[in-house]
């Protein structure tokens, strides 16, 4: 099954023939991978740890160069620009991470503002140093996630669902057209994981956003995209609509490959590189939170 003869005009993305192979690496990342998405489309790349995903995510917004292949965004070949173009490509194409990548010691608010400092001359030190409009759009953008209430509250004071939901408003400031997420609700519980799935559906429909979405969830996959583009060892084996698609047909084809000695050490690993960085950020936690306290006393 294949979906990726969609016509180039119509194409937010356009991929022909991607391979990557990572400098020293014994194998290519990705080999052979043609994928187009239509503009308000939302694609879901599933695949193991090790698959491509985050590879092909990043190639999309220029922030990988291809071996070999074109990789076309919003009508700009991105191989080809440099410098002040690939900025303002990316400038339209949002990203959101597995890892939020907020600034723990700053506000909700200031947050949200820096997703808007690519547009601004010069650094920002404060909410106040940013433009009224900026500070009512990124307000406008918190009340959308549901986090008006927490404004003034330090980002490492969320939880990790109400972090991600920041990391969302942050990437609206750039009002993108594309949106990628690399795994964004991998450090998240199942309940917090579809709150922030449907969030980024709901925002996707209200802009006629497109969005692609590494995944590994099948279920999550099956439920909200579109589309799911399942890879295996950087190649696409997958690329179908999820209408009328059974969660059993996905497990045929992705699932099938988890029954290989090699695979199931790969899903062993990905569980393993998981526990350990939830256990990582509850150390962190544990340390910004010490440290605070004791500033807390040495003030007092
Ligand atoms: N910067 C890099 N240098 C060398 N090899 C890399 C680099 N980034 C990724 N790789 C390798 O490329 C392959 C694909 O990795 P990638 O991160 O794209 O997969 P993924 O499906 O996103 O996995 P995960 O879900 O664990 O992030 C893996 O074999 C990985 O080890």
């Amino acid at each position: 099954m294949t979906n990726s003869d969609t016509s180039v005009q119509s194409s937010a993305v356009r991929i022909q023939d991607l391979g990557k192979t990572y400098p020293g690496a014994s194998g290519p990342a990705l080999s052979g991978v043609s994928l187009s998405v239509a503009p308000g489309e939302i694609v879901v790349l599933l695949g193991l740890s090790g698959s491509g995903k985050s590879t092909l995510l990043r190639h999309i917004n220029g922030l990988e160069t291809p071996t070999t292949g074109s990789v076309q965004s919003l009508g700009q070949e991105v191989t080809s620009l440099r410098g002040r173009d690939l900025r303002a490509l990316r400038g339209r194409i949002g990203f959101i991470f597995q890892q939020f990548e907020l600034v723990g010691a700053l506000s909700v608010l200031e947050n949200v503002l820096t997703g808007s400092l690519s547009t601004l001359r010069g650094p920002r030190v404060g909410v106040w140093s940013y433009p009224r409009a900026l500070r009512e759009k990124a307000l406008g953008h918190i009340e959308r996630v549901g986090l008006l209430d927490r404004t003034y509250q330090r980002a490492d004071r969320l939880s990790g669902g109400q972090q991600q939901r920041v990391a969302i408003a942050r990437a609206l400031m750039q009002d993108p057209e594309i949106l990628l997420a690399d795994e964004p609700v991998a450090s998240l519980d199942p309940e917090s994981s579809s709150q922030v799935m449907g969030l980024i559906r709901e925002i996707a429909a209200e802009r006629g956003l497109t969005v692609v979405c590494s995944l590994h969830q099948v279920d999550l996959a099956l439920s909200w995209g579109d589309r799911i583009v399942g890879l295996r060892g950087g190649e696409v084996v997958l690329d179908t609509r999820t209408d009328n698609l059974s969660r059993e047909q996905v497990m045929e084809i992705y699932g099938r490959v988890a029954t290989s000695t090699t695979e199931i050490a790969a899903v062993e690993v990905e569980l393993a590189e998981a526990r350990e960085q939830v256990l990582e950020q509850e150390l962190r936690r544990a340390a910004v939170a010490q440290n605070t306290d004791r500033a807390g006393e040495d003030k007092a």
